[in-house]
């Protein structure tokens, strides 16, 4: 979506239900808001968050089979096209008339597809876990939030870890289709023992903690493996942490449990398959590409590995794979999530985080934004229209020509450092900064992708005031360095251009310009003068308004000492044309002005 110096912004005030919203003129059918409370709310006390451009009806596909309560809940809130199978140009081609997806692993979610939904996608929901299918770095560079749903599958993953750990040891797969063929081989299928035998639980998130802990119901000594992993909560359920060399060389069963990144891909591989103990058992439940495949095949052949359970694969589908024909392989097609229960829980949870984003409020299971808890967004509320407001202003005092690469925010506030987030304020003032002078569509996922982008260099400052640390501002202010203003008086003492604003009973105001006081609610659109302080001054411009009909909302005028220089700062309702903007530059005691669109 394009954004305009034409936006406008509504702020309300509702006691009880208050919402803050950005409405775009180029779009009449969207827009985008911030709502600290909305009129959907799931059940569970997530912390919300608004910042999608929203169509009156938003359109969700989901792609792959999705439980029917999450298809009902969607379809209490949007038109549903459930299209499975879809290949990856059909994907691309539906995918510009949607406004979110829903997948589970199967789909790829990559660049194209964000490339051809033309800007619309607004919101991926991930059906599940892992999001290795979807490309996070092409998500954020188009400004569309990624959820996933990563709590109600947990048990049903641990579960079926277990279900091949013990099919694996005792050959029950294998010994299945034995009888089936006719055969009863009591001999050939004698398995081994779980008790007494160590596990090692490589990645000690949900789904390896609940497998440790059923493990141990079934007499195991676990250990587990995980860089991240708190010690305290292994330890209380009696599982020690160890290094990824002591977990894999003292492992009799290896079950694994991490996400797959760069860092964990292919990280059981020959060298690591070495250190093992030979006759090893490996279950994977997580996903095929932390194992090298062809490497796992050799291990199994030099009987390094004793046998493998195997729920994902690096191709799925695999395709002619040596290890899934391998003898020692049990394999599933990717079952781990595949539960009624499992799957029911995963459609309402992902249902209510897409629905809630579309409906503009961030879920707590944003994979690729920060999350805003509730108190802290009703909060900061009038300072995120602050900031946006200060980075619309600053931005329109540059002179044409001037490419702006350097701002600095300072945040005046008398909270410790600790108790102020500024990403929100920091991804407002990069709205409000970029989205005036170009078509890009910023919000809270890509600001900070679009500022770098951009070559858009943000520091940001804290100044540590004295006094009470009950409103978690006193003020923002905003400077672009190494710039021309077409307003010269905006430029401080230091040369850059400065605007500085605080909350005022709820409402925004601008306080500062350059090295002047002034005091104007940031709404509607602003005069700056400056201009020759004496008499009339006010009833001259204020009369070239009014015959034009021009309401002024605010008037300010800061000086630097009386019948010397002074700011006249004028908020008015109504555009003024430009003959009476003409008009105002030509009395003559007016220095220069500037009219801004907030
Ligand atoms: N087969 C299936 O159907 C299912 C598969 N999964 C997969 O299971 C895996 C785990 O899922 P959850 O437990 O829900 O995720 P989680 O995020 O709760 O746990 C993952 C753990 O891996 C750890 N980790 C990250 N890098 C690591 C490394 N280099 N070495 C060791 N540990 C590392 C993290 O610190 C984290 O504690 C994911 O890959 C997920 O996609 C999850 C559900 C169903
Ligand atoms: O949640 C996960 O990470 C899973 O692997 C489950 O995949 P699925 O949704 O069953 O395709």
């Amino acid at each position: 979506m394009a954004a305009s110096a034409s936006t406008t912004i509504n702020f309300s005030t509702k006691p009880s239900h208050t919402s803050l919203s950005w409405k775009s003129h180029l779009s009449s059918s969207s827009a985008f808001a911030v709502a600290a409370d909305s009129p959907i709310r799931s059940h569970r006390q997530y912390p919300r968050f608004v910042i999608f451009a929203m169509r009156a009806k938003p359109t969700v596909l989901v792609a792959e089979k999705l439980g029917e309560a999450g298809v009902n809940l969607l379809k209490e809130f949007a038109d549903v096209d459930c299209s499975y199978n879809l290949t990856p140009e059909e994907l691309c081609t539906k995918i510009s008339l949607c406004d979110a997806l829903i997948v589970r692993s199967g789909t790829k979610v990559s660049r194209e597809v964000f490339e051809s939904s033309g800007g619309r996608l607004k919101v991926v929901g991930r059906a599940g876990v892992g999001i290795d299918n979807v490309d996070l770095a092409a998500a954020t560079e188009h400004g569309c939030l990624v959820v996933n749903a990563p709590t109600a599958n947990t048990v049903a993953a641990a579960e079926h870890g277990i279900a091949l750990l013990t099919a694996m040891a005792r050959n029950i797969a294998q010994a299945d289709a034995s009888v089936k063929a006719g055969k009863w081989l009591r001999n050939k299928y004698v398995g081994v023992s779980l008790v007494g035998k160590t596990l090692a639980v490589m990645g000690f998130g949900k789904v390896g903690s609940e497998v440790a802990r059923r493990a141990k119901g079934l007499g195991m000594h676990v250990i587990a493996h995980d860089p991240y992993a708190p010690a305290d909560r292994a330890r209380a359920i009696g599982v020690e942490l160890v290094s990824f060399d002591e977990a894999i060389a003292s492992a009799d069963f290896i079950s694994l449990h991490m996400p797959l990144t760069p860092a964990t891909n292919k990280i059981l591989n020959d060298e690591t398959f070495a250190k093992m103990k030979k006759g090893v058992r490996i279950v994977n439940v997580a996903r095929g590409g932390v194992i090298d495949e062809d490497a796992l095949v050799r291990a199994l052949d030099a009987g390094i590995v004793a046998q493998a359970a195997l729920d994902v694969f690096t191709v799925e589908p695999p395709k002619d794979s040596k290890l899934v024909q391998h003898e020692n392989v049990t394999a599933t097609p990717h079952l781990g999530a595949s539960t009624k229960e499992a799957q029911e829980g995963v459609a309402i949870e992902i249902a209510e985080a897409v629905v809630g984003a579309l409906n503009g409020e961030l879920a707590a299971t944003a994979v690729n934004a920060p999350m805003v808890p509730a108190e802290v967004l009703s909060e900061l509320k009038p300072y995120v229209a602050l900031a946006e407001k200060l980075g619309r202003l600053a931005v329109q005092l540059v002179a044409g020509g001037s490419g702006v690469k350097s701002v600095k925010v300072t945040y005046g506030s008398a909270r410790a450092p600790d108790d102020l987030d500024t990403r929100l304020l920091r991804a407002m003032i990069t709205k409000g900064l970029i989205e005036p002078i170009s078509s890009s569509f910023v919000n809270l996922v890509n600001a900070d992708f679009t500022a770098k982008q951009r070559g858009l260099r943000i520091a940001e400052e804290r100044s540590l005031l004295n006094g009470s640390p009950e409103s978690p501002l006193e003020f923002i202010q905003v400077q672009i360095s190494s710039v021309d203003s077409k307003f010269a008086s905006a430029l401080s003492d230091s040369g850059e251009i400065r605007v500085e604003g605080r909350v005022k009973d709820g409402i925004p105001h601008l306080t500062k310009v350059g090295s002047f006081e002034v005091d104007v609610s940031l709404e509607g659109s602003i005069i700056l003068c400056r201009q020759v302080d004496q008499p009339g001054m006010i009833g001259k411009v204020g009369s070239i308004l009014s015959e034009e009909n021009v309401n002024v909302s605010f008037m300010s005028v800061g000086r630097i000492a009386p019948r010397k220089h002074a700011i006249m700062a004028i908020g008015v309702d109504e555009e003024p044309t430009k003959e009476s903007l003409k008009r105002i530059g030509e009395i003559s005691a007016v220095e220069e002005f500037v009219y801004l669109k907030i």
